[in-house]
């Protein structure tokens, strides 16, 4: 049995307690050592220690006066992890770990089977025990539909080191299955999701936060679970536990290869039940980790300075990462080992196989079914992250190299916090920038904190006095952890639909199309048919991809004004980018128009039509109909004033001459509204119009008959003055 760090490094017992175990234990097969391979040498803190006493004897640990930590406190040895015999876990570890007996736990630490009740338990503590309460944990299937972030304190037993410094002494003190105190100055009370005490199996711990998360991904769901705490508080222990061989199980075997058995059962399960549908699933890992901020794909250790890049469509991704098609737990396993074989490890004091980098082993799950003549496709992002510890320099006991890794360490773990911090203060409604960029870590996360994700956060602590101080800000950290709000939507894509749209016109033409026994006629116009209808499928695609492109420019625009709130950018290149964005989206709706002969009519009419709204309205709102009647009563009154004979000669001649004037203008105006705007066609003002021209007829008549009598008059003066002579 490997544990998973051991899987790169050989164990050598040096326990006392653990050699109690030893006859045994030479009866059972020991799985070949593997040479560690990136295993990271610790440089001797004083002459005694030559870097392979520390390798193998765990590390640090057999620095200055501090006893050793022996290997196996790795290997969750029961008699230095206290509870070991009531954890399958450190059962299987301790046939491997090569001093251990095979000790049944009582059936209640076995997958959680038992009564909810609180039961005391013995925990044994290097010859020592002490009662720890043991807390069920409560499952909530419904918990996801309204939250998505869990936060769960998982608590780790007390390894011989601590009990040997500090014999029992606790600063933890559990409360219920969501409660517990921290018992240091001043006493502090903590409320969670879960808190796990030591006594919870593996595989419970499975049930209750890994189960439903496989569930959330196989519906669409991005999911995320990352393990977080100070150095050797059992990040790695939860996350992955001890893989044993390709073909063995072990109780002792963590989140990852649970997570997997599971899917890929739920995957057959469902596969089998919808066959009418024709559901596939298809699966892709990669496996990735970030050392002194340097991104290295894990299953290609040559491939290291990864860049992450961002793209609207993918979101956050590293270029150039290896991604492999998984389709059983043997492949999911052999990626798992193969990666954790490369990773960086190293000797500390807190931890003789302590991880010094971030690992995140990520399963992107698709899937694609038929259903009412439509293609559905859905995918899911499982990241599933091991971090590395946080450590203060003090008791880490780092120096040189170790000292170099905790800075960069602390660092992305400090940023990791601050987000954390600055994504509270968003979730209370403030306007803050995140500074996801500051860290590969969070830039490569951004999706699980506060984005598009269902988030898991299982703070990992230790129960002893000796690290209450880091135990103490791993709770206050999960605390903060729980404020986040994340966004969670299932991802669909759309695009699923045009393969639809072809598979129902290739229906449809069945109905359409007749069949008689005539077969020329009927092929020609199923050609004809298949024709116009391929013609309009890829009408329609074009039209589609058009729709996403502008979707894309507005996402663009989106983000770019995101950046303009957040300070990221200035007000300049803001507008020019702006510019350019719309300078993009003009050039697709001009395409999308010219693509498609129908909507350009339908543009042109819709043209021609505004236009003719616009004069209508200016006809009737500037009151020029209702000047031209004025006019034209007003006309007629002088007319019959003149027959009357109450104007004089030259006054109604230069009136008349105006009214010809207006006339021949309203005319013309008339005449030309007539010849550019079709419209006058409509009928109501047909009506109109026709009324507005008979008056002017009747107008003309009467000026005529006026122009008559002028001249009559004319003659009539010009033989006065001869009579008068
Ligand atoms: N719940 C647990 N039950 C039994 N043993 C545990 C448990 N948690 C951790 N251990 C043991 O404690 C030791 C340290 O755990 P682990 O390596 O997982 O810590 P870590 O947080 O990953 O440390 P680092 O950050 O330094 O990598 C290991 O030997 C592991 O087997």
């Amino acid at each position: 049995m490997t544990s998973h760090k051991r899987i790169i490094s050989r164990s050598r017992p040096t326990d006392a307690s653990e050699n109690e175990f030893k006859a045994l234990s030479d009866l059972i097969p020991h799985p070949p050592s593997r040479p560690p391979l990136n295993a990271i040498q610790v440089p001797p803190r004083n002459p005694t220690d030559t870097p392979d006493e520390t390798a193998n004897n765990g590390g640090g640990g057999g620095g200055g006066s501090r006893p050793n930590t022996p290997k196996s406190v790795r290997g969750k040895a029961p008699s230095e992890t206290g509870s070991a015999q009531s954890t399958p876990a450190r059962l299987v570890s301790r046939v491997y770990s090569g001093g251990s007996a095979i000790r049944r736990p009582p059936p209640y630490f076995r997958g959680g089977t038992g009564s909810k009740a609180q039961r005391e338990v013995g925990i044994a503590n290097c010859g020592a025990s002490v009662e720890v309460s043991h807390f069920e944990l409560n499952e909530d299937p419904s918990f996801w539909r309204d939250h998505n972030v869990q936060v769960l304190i998982r608590i780790r037993p007390i390894n011989s080191t601590e009990s040997s410094l500090q014999e029992l002494s606790r600063c933890l003190k559990q409360e219920s299955s969501q409660t517990l105190m921290w018992t240091g100055h001043p006493e502090t009370r903590f409320t969670f999701d879960h808190v796990v005490c030591e006594t919870v199996s593996q595989e419970k711990l499975f049930e209750v936060a890994g189960l439903p998360m496989v569930e959330n991904c196989m519906s669409g769901y991005n999911s995320c679970m990352f393990a977080y705490g100070q150095t050797g508080s059992g990040k790695t222990y939860t996350m992955m536990g001890e893989i044993q061989e390709i073909n063995e199980i072990s109780e002792g075997r963590g989140m990852t290869p649970r997570i997997f058995e599971y899917l890929f059962s739920r995957i057959r399960e469902e596969e089998d039940s919808r066959k009418d549908e024709k559901l596939k699933y298809n699966c892709k890992c990669s496996f990735l980790e970030i050392y002194n901020e340097q991104i290295t794909d894990l299953l290609e250790p040559s491939s290291t300075n990864l860049q992450l890049r961002e793209d609207l469509k993918k979101g956050v991704y590293v270029e150039n990462l290896m991604e492999h098609e998984v389709a059983t737990v043997k492949d999911v396993l052999e990626i798992l080992i193969r990666g954790t074989a490369n990773r960086k490890i190293a000797a500390t004091h807190m931890n003789s196989e302590s991880s010094r980098s971030h690992s995140v082993f990520t399963c992107v799950i698709e899937s694609q079914w038929e259903k009412d003549s439509m293609t559905h496709l859905r995918y899911g992002r499982l990241n599933l992250v091991d971090l590395a510890g946080s450590e203060r320099q003090k008791s880490s006991g780092a120096e040189g190299e170790r000292l170099k890794e905790a800075a960069n360490i602390n660092k992305s773990l400090s940023t990791l916090g601050l987000v954390i911090m600055t994504l509270v203060d968003v979730a209370h409604g403030k306007q803050r920038h995140i500074p996801y960029r500051d860290s590969r870590l969070t830039f490569l996360l951004q999706d699980s904190l506060g984005g598009n994700s269902k988030t898991t956060i299982i703070a990992n602590v230790s129960p002893s006095i000796c690290s209450a101080n880091e135990t103490l800000s791993t709770l206050k950290f999960a605390q903060r952890a729980k404020l986040i709000q994340n966004n969670a939507k299932v991802n669909e894509d759309a695009s699923g639909n045009v393969i639809a749209l072809q598979q129902q016109i290739q229906q449809l033409k069945v109905f359409v199309i007749p069949r008689d026994n005539d077969s020329t006629y009927g092929s020609d116009l199923d050609d004809s048919h298949s024709s116009f209808l391929n013609q309009k499928v890829c009408q329609r695609e074009d039209d589609a991809q058009r729709i996403k492109d502008l979707l894309w420019t507005h996402e663009e625009k989106t983000k770019q004004l995101k950046m303009l709130t957040d300070g990221l950018v200035s007000g300049d290149s803001f507008l020019k980018e702006e510019n350019d964005v719309l300078l993009q989206e003009i050039q697709l709706l001009q395409a999308r128009i010219n693509g498609n002969p129908e909507l350009t009519q339908l543009s042109l009419e819709n043209m021609r039509l505004n236009e003719e709204l616009k004069m209508f309205q200016e006809f009737y709102q500037l009151g020029e109909r209702e000047t031209l009647l004025a006019e034209i009563s007003e006309l007629r009154q002088q007319l019959l004033d003149l027959y009357d004979g109450k104007y004089g000669i030259h006054k109604l001649s230069s009136r008349i001459a105006t009214l010809d004037d207006i006339k021949a203008d309203q005319t013309k105006d008339i005449a030309e509204q007539v010849k550019h705007n079709p419209c006058l066609q409509v009928d109501d003002t047909q009506k109109e119009l026709d009324v507005c021209k008979k008056s002017l007829d009747a107008c003309l008549e009467a000026n005529v008959k006026l122009n008559r009598c002028i001249d009559i008059y004319q003659l009539g003066i010009l033989w006065l003055p001869l009579d008068c002579d």
